[in-house]
């Protein structure tokens, strides 16, 4: 049986390669609409851990539900998930129009709704202009744009978003930033991993810091800076050095 009272929940999720550990028993219960910060060090777990929650990796043990439904099941997964990789997955050859039109049927996005879900996504991200050339004469920026509105136009409950302000210029990370707020605020959960932590800091409900495959502390953004034996003002990049620091010194067996 898998609940329904959280949009993202994992049981003990563990994913090795060969002897690497990646990640190393993950539990997770994210409330509907919320906003979940996922930080960590380089080589924590990150990526691996949505990659397994949005079935593109098979998890080693443990298990994962999204929206209600197991991970392993496929058609639940794609209907219910939205997905931003750190390198959009996009065709070079492609115009944007032609991408996201392609995916939008891929997806299940009625006929009669694509053309003004897809306009009206490329105008919010100021593509418009830029709609009619191909993908692969974007910038770095153009192609992050595209790919969030890739991961959100089949409208699914639930978006994993890997740096989804990596190359985006401040006009861009601004309106990045105000439209996870209103989805969220529609009810959309947002699972947000990234290096940026003011980003983290304005949006996320909770904040988990994953390191070394194993989710170290979970809690809001207020309650980590304060939690860390900080004195009254210490940021969340304060809190977070001091939680992934502290246990560089631990002995591991
Ligand atoms: N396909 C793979 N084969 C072998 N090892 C892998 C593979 N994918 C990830 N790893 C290893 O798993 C660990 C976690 O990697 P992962 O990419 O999940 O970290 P991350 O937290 O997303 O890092 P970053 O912040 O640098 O993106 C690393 O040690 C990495 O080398």
């Amino acid at each position: 049986m898998v609940s329904r009272r959280f949009a993202i929940e994992a049981t003990q999720l563990r994913k090795t390669f060969g002897d690497e550990v990646a990640v190393d028993g993950v539990d997770l219960q994210v409330p509907s609409g919320h906003i979940y910060g996922f930080l960590g060090p380089n080589g924590a777990g990150k990526t691996t851990t949505m990659r397994m929650l949005v079935g593109l990796t098979t998890p080693t043990a443990g298990t994962a539900s999204i929206a209600g439904a197991a991970i392993e099941d496929r058609d639940a997964v794609r209907a219910n998930v939205g997905y931003l990789p750190e390198r959009p997955p996009l065709y070079d050859e492609l115009t944007a129009v032609e991408q996201l039109t392609y995916y939008a049927d891929l997806r299940g996005v009625p006929d009669a709704e694509v053309d003004d879900r897809v306009e009206s996504w490329l105008d919010r991200f100021d593509l418009l202009e830029d709609a009619d050339r191909r993908i692969q004469d974007y910038s770095t920026g153009m192609r992050q744009k595209v790919g969030l509105v890739q991961a959100l136009l089949h409208d699914p409950p639930v978006l994993f978003l890997d740096e989804p302000t990596s190359g985006l210029d401040p006009n861009a990370a601004r309106t990045m930033r105000e439209v996870l707020t209103e989805l969220a605020d529609g009810g959309t959960t947002i699972f947000l991993s990234t290096h940026i932590l003011p980003v983290v800091e304005e949006l996320a409900d909770t904040v988990g810091v994953l390191d070394d495959g194993t989710l170290v502390s979970e809690a809001t953004p207020g309650e980590l800076t304060s939690r860390a034996e900080a004195g009254t003002d210490w940021s969340l990049e304060d809190a977070f050095i001091d939680i992934t620091t502290d246990r560089e010194g631990e002995v591991t067996p």
